[in-house]
């Protein structure tokens, strides 16, 4: 193999891309996207695997929340093609991206709860908004996704009156109500204390392995990744340094993933 260039920025992109063993939920196809001078996303590559949960990791500011929106139609590729189970998002009509916006659930970092309405009734939301289900049918998926996160004492209370990991699992809770394929979490971990992380860790593995669907992580700890992740993505200067299936991304030889992977302040990552 030839040696890559001392000045090539791209020179811990091996380009090693794992096969996961099943097929892509949501895939990047050479994706390009700036905003004003600000290159982001630079020729992305990227396959996100069915039925496993997936962590994109990569220092701060490297674009993980901009594929996130990607992924939904909140943002378009300015070259380059996002598909969701195939389908091209970015050459969606706007019913079909209304459509496809149903096979996603989204955690935001602090559950993004409206504040007006109690934990039940924000359960509740989507389904008033998206289904025509009855109430008694609504009440049973409630509690029951409730029950599931450990909150059903709690659904009279305000989000205000909620604890920041009790937020996290309220919006888990509200983001699994309409049976999503897929489930995206910005950075559950951000503001928890290291035992409420792991405790929303095992929570997430566990109504994984119950509900299947690709579960799509994005965060920047690294305890996180051991805990849950089945599939990694390591994203660097707008494009994958590499991927694969977990266990193979912490045995990596690649120097910069090896690096970030433990966290190690000596290594091709500085402060840049
Ligand atoms: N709508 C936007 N308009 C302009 N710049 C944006 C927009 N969205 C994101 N950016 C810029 O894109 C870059 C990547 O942001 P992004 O939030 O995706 O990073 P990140 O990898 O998720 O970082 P962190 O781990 O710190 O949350 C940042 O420099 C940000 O300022």
């Amino acid at each position: 193999m030839t040696q890559p260039r001392e000045d090539d920025e791209y020179k811990w992109h091996t380009g090693k891309k794992r096969p996961s063993g099943v097929e892509d939920a949501v895939e990047f196809v050479e994706v390009h996207k700036a905003f004003g001078r600000n290159k982001i996303l630079r020729g992305l590559n990227m396959g996100i695997p069915n039925d496993k949960i997936s962590m994109i990791l990569g220092p701060s500011g490297t674009g993980k929340s901009v594929c996130i929106k990607h992924m939904v139609g909140l943002l378009y590729p300015d070259e380059g093609d996002v598909l969701v189970h195939g389908e091209s998002v970015p050459n969606m009509r706007d019913e079909e991206l209304f459509e496809m916006r149903k096979k996603f659930g989204v955690l935001f970092q602090d559950g993004a709860l409206f504040g007006s309405m109690n934990l039940w009734d924000n359960v509740a939301f989507p389904l008033r908004q998206h289904t025509d289900k009855g109430e008694d049918e609504i009440e049973d998926i409630v509690n029951r996704r409730l029950r599931e996160v450990g909150l059903e004492g709690s659904s009279d209370k305000m989000p205000n009156e909620l604890s920041g990991g009790m937020r996290k699992r309220a919006g888990f809770a509200r983001a699994l109500v309409l049976d999503p394929d897929i489930v995206l979490f910005d950075e559950p971990d951000s503001g928890l204390d290291p035992v409420r992380t792991a405790l929303l860790c095992e929570l997430i593995q566990e109504i994984h392995e119950e509900n299947g669907g690709a579960y799509v992580v994005i965060t920047h700890d690294i305890m996180s990744a051991k805990r849950v992740a089945e599939y990694i993505a390591v994203l660097w200067k707008g494009r994958i340094v590499e991927s694969g299936p977990a266990e193979e991304l912490f045995d990596s030889e690649n120097q910069f993933v090896r690096q970030f992977l433990s966290g190690a302040s000596q290594g091709p990552l500085g402060m840049e």
